[in-house]
């Protein structure tokens, strides 16, 4: 599995896209260490602030089934630029991947912005942070 066939995931997973609201469809792919892929749509509700966007919906997936070891992350919308995962979703993509696991963020233009956890939520509050 190469980075343009994670993105084909995700563009697949965004077809599957829930979104009467904004009419906004991202999709998401994720791809395991040992070669699992788990895709996620965004999925909205009538009471607005329900909404679970794709990159998280692709990760709850994959540690509901069990799944702790992550290798890349694929993004893709209809959007200008590269699409860029909100707060949340860069909180959760921090809590479950290494700091320099890869990410990539496109359009459906083929624009691509390669990144990784650590750019795009550097000083993460962590479970370090906590006291135990
Ligand atoms: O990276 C992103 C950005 C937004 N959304 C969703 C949330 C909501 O359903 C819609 C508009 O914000 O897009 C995602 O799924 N991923
Ligand atoms: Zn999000």
């Amino acid at each position: 599995m190469d980075i343009e066939q994670l993105i084909d995931e995700a563009k697949e997973a965004r077809k599957q896209a829930y979104v009467p609201y904004s009419k906004f469809a991202v999709g998401a792919a994720l791809l395991t260490e040992n070669g699992n892929v788990y895709r996620g749509c965004n999925i909205e509700n009538a009471a607005y602030s329900m909404a679970n966007c794709a990159e998280r919906t692709a990760f709850f997936k994959a540690i509901s089934e069990g799944e702790k070891n992550f290798k890349l992350l694929a993004v893709v919308a209809d959007t200008d630029r590269p699409c860029s995962p909100c707060g949340a979703c860069r909180q959760v993509i921090s809590e479950f991947c290494p700091p320099d696991m890869k990410v990539v963020l496109t359009n459906l233009k083929g624009d691509l912005l390669e990144t990784t956890v650590k750019e795009l939520l550097p000083g993460a509050f962590n479970a370090g942070d906590l006291h135990e």
